[in-house]
């Protein structure tokens, strides 16, 4: 089976890799975790006598009769209650019934988890959140629409969705940081209560890093430690923490490397990241947001640091949500729920290891051979529409109908209601009231924000060395000018022009620190948006 033109058939699952075709799979496979679950290329080679090339199940574009369909083997993904509202959608569900039966996806075993304290931790719920956004030229536009959901201690929640689709806005909107152009409507709980999130009991890492790119990376997140961590845990004790955050991240081998950045290369980017989230770890908060984390990574450092993240949540019952772009097959099976958006709304929210069931049981089944996140991506992105509407069949198909689809399926589904359930549980406990963290004293703040800005600036070329330099230079040029230029009255207007200039070159050479001053600027607005103004 042919795509149109170049263009990739996205939904078609065999048509998408025709060359797994002439490979003979085995009716079973041993995945990594070790679980047995059947192969669905084997499958896929069973249905290959309509037209050939298997368009039994390449739905929604097929036109092959298929075997009537039989009854939802399992009830959780219950098709949408509501009327699909045109021919296409009305298509999409009659076919998605058949590959119901048709698929024989087998649905992982959800993640088992260590943490066992059912009192302990963050419990964080939503329900109904909207967020909308004003401006002045386009008016009020939502980004985030009734969007319920919970995250508990022991587990991690991936956001995942395409570019733009509200991932970091949902994060934002937790963490109480959402900017004052936007508004926002919805219950938001922290353990069954409305409180804001205070210093110590949450960390957020954000997207961007903002890191002083005199210091070395050991540096950096020793500094963090003591204006982190309170004057009552000595300082050797910190140390030991940098080292061992350090080396969680995989960081020991840069320990000693500068960070860097424009006019000297430090660090990698990716290392930037881990940096990032080392300095949030530091100080074990129950509930870590993180924007990305992996974003920069190769996929061995990516599976490595969401390993060591979930390890986190698992062995000490941290609450974790982050929001992800591509994860490998690896790192998606380290999460434990997934929230899939699409313009602002659920997709898909539950078990991760339940939602290539939900794609398959709602007519879009993943590849045998291809990554589930790419699947589940590939399918809800609508920003590359004008290039993938026209279908095998030539029919036009916009992908927004089949968000409709999966957004209704969701809505009607077992899955949805248990999370509704869910989150009425959660929200009526009431849990334990979160207490602000101890941190460093006002003194010790000052003392190691001043010897860290002056290991700066002695640091920083531009800044202090060469500025040194030239005042040298015009020491020695102003000397030599207006050297034994007598005491006459043509002597004072000398002065008086001597002192001028030096006012104006000094003052002029001032604006030379500017670059110098954005960047701490940069550094105390980050410090600040994290909610943690007395960190410094
Ligand atoms: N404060 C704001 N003012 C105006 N628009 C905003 C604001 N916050 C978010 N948006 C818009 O909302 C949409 C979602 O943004 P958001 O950053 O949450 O997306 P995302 O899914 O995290 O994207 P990416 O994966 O590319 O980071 C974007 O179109 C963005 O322009």
């Amino acid at each position: 089976m042919a795509s149109p033109g170049n263009v990739p058939a996205r939904w078609i699952p065999i048509s998408a890799s025709p060359s797994r075709k002439p490979h003979e799979e085995p009716a079973k496979r041993v995945k990594d975790d070790g679980l047995e679950t059947e192969s669905t290329a084997s499958e896929e080679d069973n249905t290959t006598s309509c037209h050939g090339v298997g368009v039994g199940r390449s739905f929604p574009f097929s036109t092959c009769s298929s075997p009537p369909p039989p009854s939802l083997s399992n009830p959780i993904f219950s098709l949408p209650h509501t009327a699909p509202s045109d021919e296409s959608e009305v298509k999409m569900v009659q076919m998605s019934q058949q590959l119901a039966g048709e698929t024989g996806y087998v649905r992982r075993e959800p993640v088992r988890l260590d943490f066992q304290g059912e009192g302990d931790g963050v419990y964080l719920t939503w329900k109904d959140l909207c967020v909308t956004v004003s401006n002045a030229k386009t008016g009020t536009r939502a980004i985030l629409q009734d969007l319920t959901g919970y995250a508990q201690p022991g587990e991690v929640l991936a956001i995942m969705g395409p570019s733009g689709c509200g991932k970091s806005t949902l994060l934002d909107a937790l963490a109480g940081r959402l900017g004052s152009n936007t508004r926002q409507s919805g219950d938001i709980l922290v353990n069954g209560r409305r409180e804001a999130l205070a210093f110590g009991t949450s960390a957020y890492v954000t997207q961007d890093d903002t890191l002083m790119m005199t210091l070395t990376v050991k540096e950096v997140v020793y500094y963090s430690a003591q204006l982190q961590l309170p004057d009552s845990m000595p300082l050797s004790e910190k140390k030991e923490r940098t080292e061992m955050t350090l080396r969680e991240m995989g960081l020991q081998d840069a320990m000693n490397t500068r960070i860097g950045g424009w006019g000297h290369k430090g660090i990698s980017g990716g290392q930037k990241r881990r940096v990032s989230i080392c300095i949030e770890i530091l100080t074990r908060p129950k509930l870590l947001f993180l924007d990305e984390p992996t974003s920069g990574l190769d996929s061995a450092a990516s599976y490595h640091v969401m390993n060591r993240i979930v390890g986190l949540a698992r062995h000490h019952g941290r609450t974790v949500i982050a929001s992800i772009h591509q994860p490998s097959s690896e790192v998606f099976e380290l999460f434990h729920n997934l929230c899939l958006l699409s313009s602002g709304k659920t997709v898909y929210f539950g078990p991760a290891s339940e939602a290539t069931e939900f794609f398959a049981v709602n007519g879009f089944p993943c590849p045998s051979l291809r990554n589930p996140s790419d699947h589940y991506l590939r399918t809800i992105n609508k920003d590359f529409d004008t290039d993938i509407e026209q279908g095998l069949d030539g029919q036009k198909i916009a992908t927004e109908a089949v968000i409709n689809i999966l957004v209704q399926a969701y809505k009607s589904s077992h899955t949805s209601q248990q999370v509704n359930t869910r989150v009425a549980e959660l929200s009526k406990r009431e849990g334990e009231i979160l207490e602000k963290g101890s941190q460093a004293s006002f003194l010790t703040q000052s003392l190691v924000l001043t010897k860290r800005s002056f290991v700066n600036m002695y640091r920083d070329l531009g800044y202090y060395w060469l500025r040194l330099a030239i005042y040298i230079a015009l020491c020695l040029c102003v000397g030599t000018i207006f050297h034994d230029i007598g005491s006459s009255f043509g002597s004072i207007q000398a002065r008086g022009s001597m002192l001028m200039f030096v006012a104006a070159f000094l003052t002029f050479m001032a604006i030379g620190g500017f670059p110098s001053f954005v960047e701490d600027m940069k550094i105390s607005s980050w410090v600040l948006s994290q909610g943690l103004e007395s960190r410094g």
